[in-house]
């Protein structure tokens, strides 16, 4: 299996400073990870790697068979399903919910004067009824609660049917009930054979929903550990890289919990 994500010992260094550093990972297509470590640690840079925002600045990094620096980024791009709060605040607040999502299939926010086809329209709302979304499609975006909202962003990321789903803390700021719901859905879309490999950053382990499969935890710019799920949140390695003594529970339904000692 040729693998969604192959980076090989790259850095990426900002105004002198080194935030990624000799990172070698490979992602395959049957893989849902789940990204780890502390505020700073490089989460959101890596995603913009996986997701041909920027280029290393030494080693090599394969998106989709496609070496950044020598691929045409805007053809790679829409392969690529990515759910951020960042790219949810250029959705307008009087755009649709159908709007909001079908759009992503000419890659704007906003409608304009893209034509759009039925079949545009009828994976819409496909994808809509997958979110639970369905009874929404013709509210405005900007009236939506915060856990509508995260479901509408990631409606949008799946829309053109991606080879890789990137989502950047998809639960951050949700409320108990809201987070429980999105947990469902992602875990279901997650176990799903037909689903496309996923990376997904959170601050939290309670935030992982059953279904993923593998877990890297960095801490200052480097992997501190990664692999096999089960293998890697654990309390010994999160209490390492977060600096605190840390206990993990793991729940019979494939949920992680954590706490101070
Ligand atoms: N253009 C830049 N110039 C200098 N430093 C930068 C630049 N962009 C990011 N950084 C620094 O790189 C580090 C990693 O940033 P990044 O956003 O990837 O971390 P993160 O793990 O996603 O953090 P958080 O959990 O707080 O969102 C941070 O210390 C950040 O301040």
């Amino acid at each position: 299996m040729s693998g969604v994500l192959e980076f090989s010992d790259l850095s990426v260094v900002r105004g002198g400073t080194r935030i990624l550093d000799s990172i070698t990972w490979s992602v395959q297509p049957d893989e849902r990870w789940v990204v780890l470590g502390p505020n700073g640690a490089g989460k959101t840079t890596l995603l913009q790697l996986a997701s041909a925002s920027i280029h290393p600045s030494s080693g090599t990094a394969i998106v989709l068979g496609e070496r950044l620096g020598k691929v045409d980024v805007f053809e790679l791009r829409p392969r690529i399903g990515f759910a951020s709060t960042a790219l949810g605040r250029r959705i307008p607040a009087n755009e649709t919910v159908l709007d909001a999502v079908m759009t992503a299939a000419y890659s704007v926010t906003g409608r304009w004067n893209e034509q759009y086809d039925d079949i545009d329209v009828r994976r819409a709302r496909r994808v809509l009824d997958e979110w639970r979304l369905t009874e929404l499609e013709g509210r405005l975006f900007g009236t939506l609660s915060d856990g509508e909202q995260k479901r509408v962003q990631i409606a949008r990321s799946v829309m053109t049917d991606p080879e890789l789903l990137l989502l950047d803390e998809p639960a951050a700021s949700l409320d108990l009930g809201a987070r429980e719901e999105l947990l469902q859905l992602l875990g279901a879309y997650a176990s799903s054979a037909t689903s496309p490999a996923m990376v997904m950053v959170t601050h939290h382990v309670e935030e992982i929903a059953p279904g993923f499969t593998h877990a890297l935890l960095l801490s200052d710019g480097s992997i501190h550990s990664e692999g096999p799920i089960a293998e890697v949140i654990t309390g010994e390695k999160l209490s390492e890289v977060f600096g605190l003594e840390l206990v993990v529970a793991t729940s019979e339904n494939g949920r992680y919990s954590a706490r101070a000692r």
